[in-house]
């Protein structure tokens, strides 16, 4: 069993006990489940520059405890200033130590910022969630789910006004799993089994998905040069976590990668 299948076996205790705990009819009455959705999708293909996707993490199956004394308003209001085109926010807490209330937390502090719920979703029911939660993209990890699933969820969260954003570890997931029902496909550089990053899975991906979907490479990203390669090679947005997280400034960091980023692409001419 890998992490993955540990998180998702899971997962299906918890969305078992939440159905019964919070029916569906009871998420559609919350109010920011009408809220009007920003479009990430849009964010990334309009900025002339990487677009940075900044991540609240506390802690994480390969690392442990990342950062213990944070609070999610304050770091993502940080980010949101500091230029993150979107902000990650976990909402899986027995792996990574994330909340629905850091999630809404982030949300009442960046009102104008597009935000992933990042989790491992399996059920329909965890959109109804993701939109009550105030999330405008939810991910769909290739690994846990069946072609099938990933194109029926896709469809139920556009429905519910959701972005998707499909994540792929590998080619096979990546010819099994897309389909036109995704907005976004995201290529997470972590091996699963090792948990060893490289950033050379999205380099090897690139040219294999095509350019009607904005392309993120996820993990493992800690400089500007890489990313600015990455960008060159057709990748719009860039999922960060750990690199930020680690520091006692996360917003700070992300400052002055910006600054590296925008120092890089001017020097190479490379706006587009
Ligand atoms: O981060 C982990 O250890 C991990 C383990 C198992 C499944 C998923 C995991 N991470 C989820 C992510 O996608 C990352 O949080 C995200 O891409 C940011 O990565 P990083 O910048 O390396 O923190």
């Amino acid at each position: 069993m890998n992490i993955l299948d540990k998180i998702v076996a899971q997962k299906r205790i918890e969305v078992a006990a939440a159905k019964t705990a919070k029916p569906q009819s009871t998420l559609e009455r919350d109010p920011l489940f009408s809220r009007q959705t920003l479009s990430l999708a849009d964010a990334l293909r309009q900025a002339d520059a990487p677009g940075i996707i900044s991540e609240f993490k506390r802690q994480s199956p390969s690392k442990g405890v990342i950062n213990g004394n944070v609070e999610p308003e304050v770091v993502t209001a940080g980010y949101s200033a500091a230029g993150a085109k979107g902000l990650s926010v976990l909402t899986d807490t027995l792996f990574f130590g994330g909340s629905f209330s850091d999630f809404e937390k982030a949300r009442a502090a960046n009102p104008s910022t597009p935000m992933l719920r990042k989790d491992f979703m399996i059920d329909e029911y965890q959109l109804f969630e993701a939109r009550a939660l105030g999330a405008d993209v939810i991910l769909l990890i290739a690994a846990c789910l069946s072609s099938q699933e990933v194109r029926t969820l896709a469809q139920k969260a556009h429905e519910l006004d959701l972005e998707v954003l499909l994540e792929v570890h590998d080619a096979e997931e990546l010819t099994q799993s897309l389909c036109d029902e995704v907005d976004m496909v995201g290529v997470n550089n972590r091996n699963l089994k090792t948990f060893s990053t490289s950033v050379d899975t999205s380099a090897e991906l690139a040219a294999q998905i095509p350019d009607r979907f904005v392309k993120i490479s996820e993990s493992g990203l800690k400089d500007a040069e890489t990313i600015v390669q990455l960008f060159e090679q057709g990748y719009r947005g860039f999922l960060i976590g750990e690199t930020f997280m680690k520091t006692p400034d996360p917003a700070a960091a992300l400052e002055s990668l910006q600054k590296d980023l925008f120092r890089i692409i001017e020097q190479k001419h490379l706006i587009i």
